[in-house]
Formats: structure tokens, C-alpha cells, sequence
């Protein structure tokens, strides 16, 4: 019965996008209900499948209504990616802050390290919970791989040889709950611990090791949780007050 709802969703494609029809919401919903389809959405990162899809269908009767307006969680919970570089100038404790967005896909990175002489910081997201992911734009690079071989030319590039790198080892409750179904050993053959403090505590060590040659006061790690917002706020206002320190 799911077979044929989700080729009648397929099929009408004209309704994809704008308002649902009840008809089609109703099958989208039975069919997100599916047994199957839990047991598929359990190992969505096999194709690629962002984290939070569950949370807009779960959602689906709020947002499929005429005047539906996404609230701060709605919008955090989205992804949207960052195509070239977005600059954003924000305030935080008095002091304003310009932050250059750069999309983490391959296309973005040609327009790295050139622009960025004189940059006070870097933020750099590496996304824990992709050790089993491939990248899209070649379907084969692990994600993991290329992000800790990414951090690696970072922090050895000569132009940031004296600028602070905050790392971010993000998604962390992602990482937990796919542990479970997708052992870290079969991906990392040489991670030999069993519980998911171990798991986090290797990847941590793969971290610093791309940090190796950097002066040790020259990088902080954290570990987060991006969409859970206190935490995220207690942790950047730390960073801030130590940026802001280091300009002193
Ligand atoms: N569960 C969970 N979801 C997260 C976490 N961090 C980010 N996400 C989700 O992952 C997606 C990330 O989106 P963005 O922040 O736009 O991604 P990005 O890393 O900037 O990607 P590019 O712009 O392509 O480089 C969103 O759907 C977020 O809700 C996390 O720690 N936990
Ligand atoms: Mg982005």
C-alpha cells in the first residue's frame, strides 16, 4: 500500500512544492509512519539523507497550512547551503563582530585562504557524525577524511600561522544515536574502544592530530550539539570573550 502512495506522491509532481493538498499530505504522512520507512530512515546516511528530515515531517501539519510562518527552531533546523562566501555582521556583548560564512562544499573552497589575511578567528564545523558518510560531489571521498584533511591544511596554512582556530565537533547527538547502528570499526579499522565516549574520545584524538604542528594555544575544541541553542551560546560566549581577549 506504501509502494503505491509513494509512486502517487512521485508522480504528482506538479504539487511539490507550495501548499500540500490534504490528499497529499495524508500520504506523505502514512507513508512516513511506515515500518519500512523507520527502519530506512535509521540509516539515512547511507544515501546522504540530511538529519532533519524527521523533524519537518513530524512537523508537517504545522507548516503545510496557507499562513505558516517558520519560527528561530524552524529556521535552525533547515538546511540551507552556503553558496560561495556570506558575510554577516553581528553585535554580542557590545562589540560587533563580520563573519564570513564559507560553504563547506568542494565548489566554495577554491575562494579560501586568499581572501582571509587579517581574520581575528576561525570557526571550523567538522560534523562528527559523518565518519560514515561519503561526499556528494564525488560519492566516494569519507567525509570525515576530507574534513580532518581540510583542518589539517588550515592549521598549516602560513597565513593563519598566528590565528586562533576554534574547532566545533559538532553533532554530537547524532554521532550517539548512529553508533549504535553503524559501528565506528567498520569505518575506522584501527578505533578499538566500546562505548560512545570512547567513540567521541578517538575522534577527538583524529582532530588533534590534524592539529598536531599548531601551537597548542592557538586552538580550542569543543564539543556541540548546533541546533541545541543554550549550549551553543554558553560555548560562543566563551569564544568571544577570548577573541576578544587575544585583540588586547
Ligand atoms: N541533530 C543535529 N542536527 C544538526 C546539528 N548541527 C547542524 N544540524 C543540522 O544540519 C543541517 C546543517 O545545516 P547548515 O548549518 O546550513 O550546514 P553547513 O554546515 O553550513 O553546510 P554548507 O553550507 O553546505 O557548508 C541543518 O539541517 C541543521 O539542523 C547537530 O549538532 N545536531
Ligand atoms: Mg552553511
Amino acid at each position: 500500500m506504501s509502494l503505491g502512495r509513494a509512486q502517487s506522491i512521485i508522480a504528482d509532481e506538479d504539487n511539490h512544492y507550495g501548499l500540500f493538498s490534504p490528499d497529499l499530505a495524508e500520504k506523505i504522512k502514512s507513508i512516513w509512519q511506515d515500518e519500512g520507512m523507520k527502519q530506512l530512515y535509521a540509516i539515512r546516511s547511507t544515501f546522504n539523507l540530511n538529519d532533519s528530515v524527521s523533524y519537518f515531517l513530524n512537523n508537517l501539519d504545522k507548516i503545510n497550512t496557507p499562513d505558516y510562518k517558520p519560527t528561530e527552531r524552524d529556521l535552525i533546523m533547515s538546511y540551507v547551503p552556503t553558496c560561495g562566501v556570506q558575510n554577516v555582521v553581528f553585535t554580542t556583548s557590545n562589540q560587533s563582530f563580520q563573519l564570513f560564512d564559507i560553504g563547506g562544499q568542494k565548489i566554495d573552497r577554491r575562494k579560501w585562504a586568499t581572501q582571509y589575511e587579517g581574520i581575528d578567528a576561525i570557526f571550523f564545523c567538522l560534523a562528527v557524525s559523518e565518519y560514515d558518510q561519503v561526499m556528494n560531489e564525488d560519492m566516494r571521498t569519507n567525509r570525515l577524511d576530507d574534513a580532518l584533511q581540510l583542518l589539517e591544511q588550515i592549521s598549516e596554512e602560513p597565513m593563519f600561522a598566528t590565528t586562533p582556530i576554534y574547532l566545533f565537533l559538532n553533532e554530537v547527538d547524532v554521532f550517539y544515536e548512529k553508533l549504535n547502528i553503524i559501528p565506528l570499526n567498520k569505518f575506522k579499522p584501527e578505533y578499538t574502544g566500546e562505548d560512545p565516549e570512547d567513540a567521541l574520545d578517538f575522534i577527538e584524538s583524529l582532530a588533534y592530530g590534524a592539529l598536531a604542528k599548531r601551537d597548542k594555544s592557538l586552538y580550542r575544541v569543543y564539543r556541540c550539539i548546533a541546533i541545541d541553542t543554550p549550549m551553543m551560546a554558553e560555548i560562543l560566549a566563551t569564544i568571544f570573550k577570548d577573541i576578544m581577549k587575544r585583540k588586547k
